[in-house]
């Protein structure tokens, strides 16, 4: 199979729609310049804020979205696939106010061709106090979605999803050949566990994990990790941005490799049925 040249942007997305699509707009023309054909963007790419349930921002849905509506058209201009790692959008549920944590997949046409709300919501409060409280604001999806690429399937994730193994299982067995986690992932956690736990959903699939990722200190005092990583199917980390500022990251992608490392441990071939634990 043809190889896949890929770009991950990473992004320190604005609280503004319009700002973010301003400071993601250079970052996929570059990336899009230096050759790569799927393009992939953090979670929350259309706005960030601290407190989503704080509505600094009126949500849109999915199809009056400006910042998507952008993205579209971009994506058909450069002749480019792009995965919008996340958009917070309306979740479309009547009698639920709460947002969709939505990954969209756009193909080279501008067409929207999957989407995928954010299953695990991050309920967490941190030994350094941070408290996080997801659940408030957004409407977690009930649905895993692989979605067919020219160069095979894409499984969709995002950020603290990487936390549940049996996602990714599920996906490569679903025929994933890749799997993408945008994030937004907090310092101490990042620090902590970030490059771990991507390692090992590659190294468990036989995937490549693609984790473009949100960056630095945002304009409202919130900081991410950054470090947006692409790993190998054998775990290896082929690319990194070592750092939390905006940039983009090349790699490219040989899906040979995955067949390689699924032919060399099975493990996907194994699973057992088990009683218990009782
Ligand atoms: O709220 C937004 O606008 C964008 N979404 C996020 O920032 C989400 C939910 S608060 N962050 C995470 O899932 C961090 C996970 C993490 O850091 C971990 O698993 O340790």
């Amino acid at each position: 199979m043809a190889k896949l040249p890929i770009a991950l942007i990473q992004t320190r997305t604005p609280a503004s729609p319009a700002a973010a699509f301003a400071h993601v707009e250079p970052l996929i023309r570059e990336a899009a310049a230096g050759g790569a054909k799927l393009i992939l963007t953090p979670e929350a790419t259309n706005f960030l804020i601290k407190d989503p349930a704080g509505r600094a921002v009126a949500l849109t849905a999915q199809d009056r979205d400006a910042v998507i509506a952008g993205l579209r058209a971009l994506a058909r201009e450069l002749g480019v696939w792009l995965l919008i790692g996340s958009a917070i959008v309306k979740s479309g549920h009547q009698g639920d106010d709460r947002a969709a944590n939505r990954s969209l997949l756009i193909d080279d046409a501008g067409a929207v061709v999957a989407t995928y709300d954010k299953l695990h919501v991050y309920d967490v409060d941190l030994p350094t106090g941070e408290r996080w409280r997801e659940s408030a604001a957004i409407r977690p999806g009930d649905r895993a979605v692989v979605a067919d690429t020219p160069w095979g399937r894409l499984g969709l994730t995002i950020c603290y999803d990487i936390r549940f193994p049996h996602l990714y299982r599920a996906l490569a067995k679903a025929g994933a050949g890749m799997i993408s986690v945008p994030a937004a992932f907090t310092v101490p956690t990042g620090e902590a566990h970030w490059e771990t736990l991507l390692r090992a959903r590659a190294i468990e699939t036989g995937c490549w994990v693609l984790a473009p990722a949100q960056a630095g200190l945002h304009e409202d005092g919130r900081r991410t990790w950054g470090r947006s990583t692409v790993v190998g199917p054998w775990g290896e980390v082929v690319a990194k941005l070592d750092h939390d500022e905006p940039g983009v990251l090349f790699a490219t992608l040989d899906f040979d490799v995955v067949t390689r490392a699924r032919n060399a441990v099975p493990q996907l071939t194994h699973d057992r049925e088990f009683a218990g634990p009782a």
